[in-house]
C-alpha cells in the first residue's frame, strides 16, 4: 500500500485522535468522515449515482467485429464520464494561483493573556489544527516555483472559536497601502494584456513602470529583488503577517499587532542562475521539496512570534504603524516569540484540500480584530468577494474550510449546499428564540464589537506619514550583507534588461538614486541607462537588524533533509561512498547516487558476477546539479577516469561549484575536481590533509576511520566528514562569490 493510500485509510487512528479529545483530532476527525479510501480492495468502480459499472473504457455503440458503427446516446455512464471531466476545473486564483498545502500543528509556548482574549493565543495546553498554503503571486497555476516573485504564507488556524486566517507573505511589507491600488498593481505584475507575456514574472516593462510611479512601493521592491524571492524552500523562509492587526485584552484594551514566523531551519536562497534553470528542469521543486521532507517525517518547524505596540503609542514611530509597506524595525519593537507552527501531514488529495482551500483576512477570532490598516480594510472585502466567484456561495462548508467548532445561522441554500437545516423557521428573531445571538457574558468565545473612538473628514486621503516612502527602502538596503548587495544590483539588472521601454529603465535607475547612488550607477551601467550623478536624497546611513538573511541562520549547523547527489561510475571507492552515505543519513540528510547509468554499479574489486553493485537514483541525464544542495565524488582510479571524461559529469560539478554550494572529494575524485574548479587561489588537497577551499573540501588520502558516521559539524573542522558537512550546512560559499570564482567558469 502507498504511503498516501496508508494516510488516507487510517481512519480508525484519526477516529482515535478525536477520541482523545483534542482539537487538533477534531479537524482530523472532520477531514475522516468525508474521506474515502480509493485502494481499498472492495471498491469497484460505480457512476456518481452509486450503480456498479462492468465496462468504464468502450462507449456503448451498434458494432460488430468487422466494423465500428454509431456511438449511443443512452449510454449514461459514458455521457455522465466526460461530462465531469469537462467541468474539473474551477477559475484558478486571480492572484497567488500556484501553490502547496499541508496540515500542522500550533502550539503556544507563553499565554499573551495580557494583551488578547483569543483561546489560541492564551490557553497553552491546545494543540491547534492548521492548513499552511505557500505560493507565489503572479503566475499560473501551472507556473514554475522558483520564479523571482514573493511568497505567500497563508495559514488557517482551526481554533476552538472558529477559524482565524493569517494571510501573509514571506516578505514584511507590501506594494502598496490603500486596497483599492490592489488590481492596478497586480495587472502590472501580471502578464501584459496585449500579448500575455511574460509568466511568472515581474521582469517587464508594466511592473517596472508602476514600481517607477507609485513611490510607495519602493521599499517592497528592493525586498521583492532581494533573495527573499529566490527562496530554497518553502521550509528555508519567514512568514509575516504584514497588516497592523488588533490584539483586545478582557479589560478591552487594545494593543496592535504585527504577526512573524520564523524558520528553524533557517532563511535561505538560490541563486539567481539555479532559479531560472530550476524553473525548466524541475518546475515543481518546492511543491516536491515540501512533500518530500513531511513524508521523511523531517517536519518544518517555525517559530511564532508577535510584535505589540499599546495603543497609545500609535503616534510614537517615524513611520505609520499603520502603514503595511512599512516594517516596525525589532530595535524599536521586539519581537516576542510565544508558539511554535509545525508541519506534519501532507494533503490526501490537492484538488480538495490545497486548491478548495480558501483564507480571508477577515476570518479573525475574539480578541484579534481588524486595524485601520487601510490596505487590511480592503482585503477583507476583496477574499470573501473572490470565493464567492472562484468556489460559490457555500465555500465555507467545503471539507478544508469547515470550522471544527458548531456553526449556525441563518445563511441558507444557494449552489451546492451541504448542510441539513431542520426547523421551520430561518431568521432571527423568530416566535421560537431559535438560535439566538449569543450575550456577551457567555464567555470570551463571544464576538463583541470594541468600541474606538474614529474622528476625521471624509476624503480621500492618508495621513501624512503615508507619504514618506524611502527612508525604509534605505535601510533594509543598508542592512545587506556584500553578497546580498550584489545579488540585489543583479536582478534588477536582469529585471529592468527585461524591459525594452527606455523610459522604463531610465526612470527606474533614476528611482534608484533615491535608494542609493551606488546602487543606481551600478544597475545603469548594466542596462544601458544614463548613468546618475547626484543622489536623489542622502543615504541616511541606518541599519536594522535581521533584515539581512545572514542574521536569520539556525542556532546549531544542520544539513537536516539536504540533498546531496554522490557521483559515482564502475570501480568507485565503496569505502568513501558507503562512509558519506551513513554520515549524511545520520545526519538526516538525503544521499542521491548518480551514475553514468541506472543499472548497478560496481565498486573497485566487486565483480558483476557478483551480482551486487550499487543501483544509483537516477543517470547523470535524469537530474541536474540544481537539484541538489552539494556534490560529493569519492575516488576510485577507474569511476574517476570515466567520470572526468563524461562532459555532463564536469558540468554537474562545475556548475555546483558556481552556484556556491559544498563540494567535497576523496582520493582520486578530487581529480574531478580540480578539472572543474581549479582556478588560481583555489586549493586542493594533495596529500593526507583535508583542505577546506571556498568550501570545496578535498582529502587526496583518506583513511577508512575518517568517515565516521556521527559529525561534528564545525568552521575549520580537521576531519574530512566533519569539515565537508559543516559547509553543506552553510548552505551557500558567499566568498566564493566575492572572489569572483564563478564568473571564471563555463555553467
Ligand atoms: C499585505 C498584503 C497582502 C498579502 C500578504 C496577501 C497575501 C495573499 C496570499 C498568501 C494569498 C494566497 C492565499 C492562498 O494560499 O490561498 C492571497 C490571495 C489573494 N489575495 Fe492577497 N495579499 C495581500 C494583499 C491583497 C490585497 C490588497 C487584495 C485585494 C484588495 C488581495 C486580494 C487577494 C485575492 C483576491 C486572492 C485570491 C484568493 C483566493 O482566490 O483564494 N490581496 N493573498
Amino acid at each position: 500500500m502507498s504511503k498516501a493510500s496508508e494516510v488516507i485509510s487510517s481512519g480508525a487512528e484519526k477516529l482515535q485522535q478525536s477520541l482523545n479529545g483534542s482539537l487538533e483530532g477534531k479537524k482530523v476527525a472532520q477531514l475522516a468522515s468525508v474521506t474515502k479510501d480509493y485502494h481499498d480492495p472492495k471498491n469497484r468502480i460505480t457512476t456518481d449515482y452509486g450503480v456498479v459499472q462492468s465496462n468504464t473504457d468502450e462507449w456503448l455503440k451498434v458494432s460488430t467485429d468487422d466494423h465500428t458503427g454509431p456511438s449511443l446516446l443512452e449510454d449514461h455512464m459514458a455521457r455522465e464520464k466526460i461530462n465531469r471531466f469537462d467541468h474539473e476545473r474551477i477559475p484558478e486564483r486571480v492572484v497567488h494561483a500556484r501553490g502547496a498545502g499541508a496540515f500542522g500543528t500550533f502550539t503556544l509556548h507563553k499565554s499573551l493573556e495580557e494583551y488578547t482574549t483569543a483561546g489560541v493565543l492564551t490557553d497553552t495546553s491546545r494543540r491547534t489544527p492548521v492548513f499552511q498554503r505557500f505560493s507565489t503571486v503572479l503566475g499560473s497555476r501551472g507556473s514554475a516555483d522558483t520564479v523571482r516573485d514573493v511568497r505567500g504564507f497563508a495559514v488557517k488556524f482551526y481554533t476552538d472559536e472558529g477559524n482565524w486566517d493569517i494571510v501573509g507573505n514571506n516578505i514584511p511589507v507590501f506594494f502598496i497601502q490603500d486596497a483599492l491600488k490592489f488590481p492596478d498593481v497586480i495587472h502590472a505584475g501580471k502578464p501584459e494584456p496585449h500579448n500575455e507575456v511574460p509568466q511568472a514574472q515581474s521582469a517587464h516593462n508594466n511592473f517596472w513602470d508602476f514600481q517607477y510611479l507609485h513611490t510607495e512601493a519602493t521599499h517592497m521592491f528592493m525586498w521583492q529583488q532581494s533573495d527573499r524571492s529566490i527562496p530554497r524552500s518553502y521550509r528555508m523562509m519567514e512568514g509575516f503577517g504584514v497588516n497592523t492587526f488588533k490584539l483586545v485584552n478582557k479589560e478591552g484594551k487594545a494593543h496592535f499587532v504585527k504577526f512573524h514566523f520564523r524558520p528553524h531551519l533557517g532563511v535561505h536562497s538560490f541563486v539567481w542562475d539555479e532559479a531560472l534553470k530550476l524553473a525548466g528542469q524541475d518546475p515543481d521543486f518546492h511543491r516536491k521539496d515540501l512533500y518530500d521532507a513531511i513524508d521523511s517525517g523531517c517536519f518544518p518547524k517555525w517559530d511564532f512570534g508577535v510584535q505589540v505596540v499599546p495603543e497609545a503609542d500609535e503616534q510614537k514611530f517615524e513611520f505609520d504603524i499603520l502603514d503595511a509597506t512599512k516594517l516596525w524595525p525589532e530595535e524599536e519593537v521586539p519581537i516576542q516569540f510565544v508558539g511554535q507552527l509545525e508541519l506534519n501531514r501532507n494533503v490526501d488529495e490537492y484538488f480538495t484540500q490545497t486548491e478548495q482551500v480558501a483564507f480571508c483576512t477577515g476570518h479573525m477570532v475574539p480578541g484579534i480584530h481588524h486595524s485601520d490598516d487601510p490596505l487590511l480594510q480592503g482585503r477583507s472585502f476583496s477574499y470573501q468577494d473572490t470565493q464567492l466567484s472562484r468556489l460559490g456561495t457555500n465555500w465555507q462548508e467545503l471539507p478544508i474550510n469547515r470550522p471544527v467548532c458548531p456553526v449556525m445561522n441563518n445563511n441558507r441554500d444557494g449552489k451546492g449546499r451541504h448542510t441539513i437545516t431542520k426547523g421551520t423557521v430561518n431568521y432571527w428573531p423568530n416566535r421560537f428564540d431559535s438560535a439566538p445571538p449569543a450575550k456577551p457574558e457567555e464567555g470570551p468565545h463571544v464576538a463583541v464589537d470594541y468600541p474606538a473612538k474614529v474622528e476625521g473628514m471624509k476624503a480621500r486621503l492618508r495621513s501624512k506619514k503615508f507619504r514618506e516612502h524611502y527612508n525604509q527602502a534605505q535601510l533594509f538596503f543598508n542592512s545587506m550583507s556584500p553578497p546580498e548587495k550584489a545579488h540585489i544590483t543583479a536582478a534588477l539588472a536582469f529585471e529592468l534588461d527585461h524591459c525594452d521601454d527606455p523610459v522604463v529603465y531610465e526612470r527606474m535607475c533614476e528611482r534608484l538614486t533615491d535608494i542609493d547612488l551606488e546602487l543606481a550607477q551600478n544597475v545603469a551601467e548594466l542596462v544601458g541607462a544614463s548613468i546618475p550623478q547626484k543622489a536623489g536624497r542622502p543615504n541616511h546611513g541606518k541599519t536594522a537588524k535581521n533584515l539581512s538573511q545572514t542574521e536569520l541562520q539556525p542556532k546549531n549547523p544542520t544539513i537536516e533533509t539536504r540533498r546531496v547527489a554522490i557521483l559515482i561510475a564502475d570501480g568507485y571507492d565503496a569505502v568513501a561512498y558507503n562512509g558519506i552515505v551513513a554520515a549524511l543519513k545520520a545526519a538526516k540528510a538525503l544521499p542521491f547516487t548518480i551514475a553514468p547509468r541506472r543499472t548497478p554499479i560496481y565498486a573497485a574489486g566487486e565483480s558483476k558476477e557478483s551480482g551486487k553493485g550499487v543501483k544509483p537514483d537516477h543517470n547523470l541525464e535524469g537530474m541536474r546539479s540544481t537539484m541538489f544542495d552539494s556534490v560529493f565524488v569519492p575516488g576510485g582510479a577507474d569511476s574517476v577516469a570515466t567520470l572526468r571524461k563524461n562532459g555532463r559529469a564536469l558540468h554537474w560539478v562545475r556548475e555546483a561549484f558556481a552556484h556556491l554550494k559544498a563540494l567535497g572529494a576523496t582520493g582520486e575524485g578530487v581529480e574531478l575536481i580540480k578539472d572543474a574548479c581549479a582556478l588560481p587561489g583555489m586549493d586542493f588537497s594533495t596529500s593526507g590533509e583535508i583542505t577546506d577551499s571556498y568550501g570545496v573540501v578535498t582529502a587526496a588520502k583518506v583513511q577508512p576511520q575518517s568517515f565516521k558516521e556521527t559529525a561534528q559539524m564545525a568552521k575549520g573542522a580537521k576531519d574530512f566528514v566533519d569539515a565537508y558537512l559543516w559547509n553543506i550546512s552553510q548552505h551557500k560559499n558567499f566568498d566564493r562569490e566575492m572572489e569572483g570564482f564563478p564568473m571564471m567558469v563555463a555553467f
